[in-house]
């Protein structure tokens, strides 16, 4: 199973209402699910919660059947850089650094990474299969010499993606990846995303508005329906 979520629970401080409550959620190997919902219901608080970057408050979660929400904050960074790949609404990139060495810098935090990609720690290798993927998103080898900073919002959100696909993680998990895309390159992403899915049994949990993204995915999940918290407010 590439992730098991339990009995989670989220409050904001100082409320006593939950924000977030989440009996159960699993994704099978391989499966590809969408959360979708209205704008501040909480899917990106779900998405940090799921991925450790916010500390989770309650519940147990286990990402390709460990258990990575009982992991020391040291191991949990190690794993999910092993096993989880992340595209967010702020990419995280790096914004001096080329779309190239923003790709490269999963190789270089993990070796599991590194190897499934066919890449040793050959500085060449990292490259060739970081321009692979890069040439796969439509950016080709001029758009990847140049620092993220110059790069259009739609770039990005694509670099980022390369980020998380490189290295075939048991799990990605992304925020809204096709928000600044246009349908062409949207699709591009998707059948990407999909395909690379299905080549390295990679699961896909993502958060999406666009109704369209729907029929990339295995099941469609509405977050207030997840989310008793939300039954409950209402
Ligand atoms: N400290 C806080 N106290 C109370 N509410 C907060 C606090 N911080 C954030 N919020 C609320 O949490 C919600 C943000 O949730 P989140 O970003 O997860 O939503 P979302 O569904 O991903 O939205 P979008 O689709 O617009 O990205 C907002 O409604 C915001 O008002």
């Amino acid at each position: 199973m590439a992730l098991e979520l339990e009995d989670l629970r989220f409050h904001h401080p100082g409320q006593t209402r939950p924000f977030i409550a989440v009996e159960r959620l699993t994704l099978d190997a391989g499966e590809r699910v969408l959360i979708h919902g209205p704008s501040g219901c909480g899917k990106s608080t779900l998405l940090s919660l799921v991925t450790g970057i916010r500390p989770l408050q309650r519940g147990r979660i286990r990402v390709a059947g460990e258990p990575f929400s009982d992991l020391s904050q040291r191991r949990r960074d190690a794993f999910r850089a092993d096993h989880l790949g992340v595209i967010f609404q702020a990419f995280n990139l790096l914004p001096y650094l080329s779309a190239l060495d923003n790709v490269r810098l999963t190789p270089s935090f993990s070796k599991r990474r590194r190897q499934r990609e066919g890449a040793d720690t050959n500085k060449a290798d990292t490259e060739t299969a970081a321009l692979t993927l890069l040439a796969l998103l439509g950016l080709d080898r001029k758009v990847a010499r140049l620092p993220a900073h110059q790069l259009s919002f739609g770039q990005q959100q694509r670099v980022a993606a390369a980020r998380a696909l490189y290295g075939e993680p048991e799990l990605i998990v992304a925020d809204e990846p096709t928000s600044a895309l246009d349908t062409a390159h949207r699709d591009a992403l998707m059948g990407l995303l999909t395909e690379q899915c299905e080549r390295s049994g990679s699961a896909l949990l993502m958060v999406s508005h666009d109704p369209d993204v729907a029929r990339y995915f295995h099941r469609s999940l509405c977050f207030d329906e997840l989310n008793q918290a939300a039954s409950h407010v209402a």
